[in-house]
């Protein structure tokens, strides 16, 4: 298991639902999946995280054995992705369900049902997950956005399969449906089940996943629990002078362990109980000082330093 990162290393590999290694899929000259090792653990949500074109659908359908890989090798469930006994233990909803117009929602269920040897009361479970059963018999073409998007996630949880996975599974909803399926997601991880989820919405992913994979034109940056990428509890500090400020910061925190946000104040890499010492410190320095305060990075933020979005609202001060 040498090739596992660190923190899979000694893990069984019954508890790694999906396993990649060296994944990559080019389409002409453009390499849209780079080298990808992710690891997805039984029974957890694992939030795939990443810009518009990163790659992200282009990895989950090599998971899901619907493209080819260029090189490296996908493993779910413990077989080679897309093997014939691994099918009916993923469900899946990626990119637009295809459903018949004309049919019912219940009865589109019902064709998947029938097709994979289950009952119809498989059909009302899931319908009833997703809190559709009240327009099970309406005509598909007529559902709202919203409404196929919800079809579309029991189609990938009928039969209670091991790894659900869902390509913006919130696609489309309106915001309470949005909370349905959040809690919905967390609920079968809850169960037993695994979800491997992707997403561009990063309060979603920090609200309900247990671990994330950040991934950018096409290289996964990073793969940890959320609390470790959003790298605990930071001070925010306010004082004037703004300078003589930054340089106590620097004294404490360390050169690089100070970030000045759009709105004046300071970002600093220390605990919550350094905040006496950082107020002793500013005070004897002669400064004014307007806030101390405890904070958390948000997923959003972290991304955005990762990725190297414009939309960061902070600078490097050193
Ligand atoms: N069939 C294809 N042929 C050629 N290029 C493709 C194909 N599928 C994807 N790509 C390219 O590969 C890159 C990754 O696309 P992918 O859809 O995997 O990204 P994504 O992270 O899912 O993006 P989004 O959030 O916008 O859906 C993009 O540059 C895309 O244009």
């Amino acid at each position: 298991m040498d090739e596992l990162r660190n923190d899979v290393r000694n893990e069984p590999r019954d508890d790694l639902v999906v396993r990649t290694d060296g994944l990559t899929k080019r389409y002409s000259d453009r390499l849209a999946v780079d080298g990808v090792g992710m690891t997805v653990r039984r029974g957890e949500v694992y939030g795939f995280l990443g810009p518009n074109g990163a790659g992200k659908t282009t990895t989950l359908r090599m998971v899901l054995g619907l493209v080819r890989p260029t090189a490296g090798t996908a493993t779910v469930v413990g077989r080679p992705a897309g093997a014939a006994d691994v099918t009916a233990r993923v469900g899946a909803l990626i990119e637009g369900p295809g459903f018949f117009p004309y049919l019912s929602g219940r009865d589109n269920l019902r064709a998947l049902a029938r097709y994979r040897r289950l009952g119809d009361e498989e059909v009302e479970r899931v319908l009833d997950l997703v809190d559709l059963t009240g327009r099970a018999d309406d005509r598909f073409k007529g559902y709202s956005l919203g409404m196929k998007q919800r079809l579309g996630v029991a189609a990938a949880l009928l039969g209670s399969p091991e790894l659900i996975v869902l390509d913006e599974p919130t696609n489309g909803l309106d915001p309470a449906g949005m909370a349905d399926m959040r809690a919905l997601v967390v609920s079968l991880a809850r169960g037993g089940q695994t979800v491997l989820l992707s997403s561009h919405l990063l309060a979603e992913v920090q609200e309900i996943c247990d671990r994330v994979g950040v991934i950018d034109q096409g290289r996964l940056l990073r793969e940890s629990t959320v609390a470790e990428l959003r790298g605990g509890v930071t001070l925010r500090v306010r004082a004037e002078p703004e300078d003589a400020a930054i340089a106590v910061a620097m004294r404490l925190a360390g050169d690089d362990g100070v970030r000045r946000e759009k709105d004046g104040s300071l970002d600093l890499d220390l605990a919550a109980d350094a905040a006496p010492e950082l107020a002793r410190a500013l005070v004897a320095a002669g400064l004014d000082v307007h806030e101390i305060s405890a904070r958390e990075r948000s997923l959003e933020e972290v991304f955005f330093e990762m990725t190297g979005d414009q939309h960061t609202t902070k600078e490097k001060v050193s």
